[in-house]
């Protein structure tokens, strides 16, 4: 059942059980946040988590790392356990280190050992470049040349990957695949566990990229066998901007040496022995390097604490709902104003966020910016509309659908350059 008034949208929000969630949130008023798959919003939580540590090394400095409610020398491994439900995957496989690309740089010089006819590395067409400039990396780091041994995926309408083309392309030469979960501009979500199945059965190790999944889709890493994975902790899971980003590795593959070994992924027992022979963690925690980055990891112990409570098939559910109706209300009210919606209809083949294409995106996301609507852009026509499931509600999908009419109707994105910012 749809309809386009604003008592519709009020309706839902009235039946939406997480919506004490939202209350939790720095929402600045009259601005409409729809970015948190770039960079979520500051929580009450995650600001006071973050306070604690800092009172932490405020009155205990050094000790600060064994005492205090959350000691910094085990943090990671906390948030780890923290985080492995929204990965399906056990405690000791996850780990909060790092940052999207470090963590992937990690995993391949670990995971890619190149022999005989698997040398290749499978990504595509669509990858966020800095996961491509990490296997390019890789590959030189190996003394291979990209252009031979980088393989992509090529995408049939520039938006999407067909599941079909991804496994038709995990031939005997490929030794890694590295794919996203959701696409970052697209939305697309792809099949994970029916690519994970097939990499298993051709020898291919797979590792994803769930930045723009982890925290707004479940996963079943464990469940679907996948090998590893890395993602970001500033966007659904709103551990602010440059916050520590995590790790998964399966177990199968528990006690292979870190190809970028460092002292912080010893065993905690012994890492303070001191000993020039490495004894790496059992778990996840052997793809540490150096000391964790404790003030960019604080605002997770909150944030995280928030999906616990909220739960991941809970938040799944509205962000489907959220994203429903936003299409809905798009192709109601914006009907003949040159939008196109890029990103897949289905349930199971989108993320969170819509991908509203027109070829005045830049400045129409510029007109949204003046108009108190926070969107993202991303070349060449992409409009990313994220209402994250915590802190959007569908009255604000409805005002931000609203505003973008007024602006489409008055042409104010004509006052504005259509080319785009410098971050975007
Ligand atoms: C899919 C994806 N991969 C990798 C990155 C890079 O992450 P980071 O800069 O945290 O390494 C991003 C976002 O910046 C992303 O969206
Ligand atoms: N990591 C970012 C940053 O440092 C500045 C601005 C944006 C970002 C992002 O995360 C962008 C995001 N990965 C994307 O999906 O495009």
């Amino acid at each position: 059942m749809f309809d386009a008034t604003q008592e519709f949208a009020h309706a839902l929000d009235r039946d939406d059980p997480l919506a004490r969630f939202r209350e939790e949130f720095y929402l600045q008023p009259g601005r409409i946040y729809l970015d948190g798959n770039s960079l979520g919003l500051l929580s009450r939580r995650a600001e006071r988590s973050l306070g604690e540590i800092v009172e932490s090394w405020k009155i205990r400095g050094i000790d600060g790392w064994t005492e205090g409610g959350h000691p910094w020398f085990y943090l990671s491994e906390r948030l780890g356990a923290l985080a492995a439900p929204l990965l399906g995957a056990e405690p000791p496989e996850v780990i909060v280190t790092g940052s999207t690309t470090v963590n992937l740089h990690q995993l391949l010089a670990t995971f890619y050992r190149p022999a005989g006819r698997r040398t290749k590395i499978l990504a595509d067409e669509l990858a966020f470049p800095s996961d491509i400039y990490a296997i390019a990396g890789q590959l030189r780091l190996r003394g291979l040349d990209p252009a031979e041994h980088l393989l992509r995926v090529p995408s049939r309408d520039g938006r999407t990957l067909e599941e079909e083309d991804i496994l038709a392309a995990m031939t005997g030469e490929v030794a890694v695949a590295v794919l996203p979960t959701v696409l970052y501009r697209s939305g697309q979500l792809l099949d994970a566990g029916r690519i994970a199945a097939e990499a298993r059965r051709k020898g291919v190790l797979l590792g994803l990229d769930a930045s723009h999944s982890v925290g707004a889709v479940p996963h079943a890493f464990d469940e679907w066998g996948v090998d590893f994975a890395v993602w970001c902790g500033y966007k659904y899971l709103n551990g602010g901007p440059g916050a520590v980003g995590g790790l998964y590795v399966n177990r199968r593959h528990f006690g292979a040496l870190p190809g970028l070994a460092g002292w912080f992924g010893s065993d905690k027992e012994r890492q303070f022995d001191m000993e020039h022979e490495f004894a790496p963690a059992e778990g996840a925690g052997a793809y540490q390097i150096g000391t964790p980055h404790i003030l960019s990891a604080a605002p997770l112990i909150g944030a995280l604490e928030m999906f616990a409570e909220a739960g991941i098939g809970r938040l799944r559910e509205k962000s489907l709902r959220l994203t429903e109706y936003m299409m809905r209300l798009i192709e109601h009210e914006l009907a003949g104003m040159g939008f196109r919606i890029g990103n897949p209809r289905e349930e199971e083949r989108r993320g969170g966020h819509v991908a509203l294409e027109h070829e005045r995106a830049p400045g129409i996301c510029r007109a949204l910016k003046e108009r108190g609507v926070v969107p993202d852009f991303r070349a060449p026509d992409v409009i990313r509309l994220a209402p994250a499931p915590l802190y959007v509600s569908f009255a604000d999908v409805w005002e931000a659908v609203r505003r973008l009419k007024e602006i489409m109707t008055a042409r104010e994105y004509r006052r504005y350059d259509n080319r785009r910012g410098v971050v975007a």
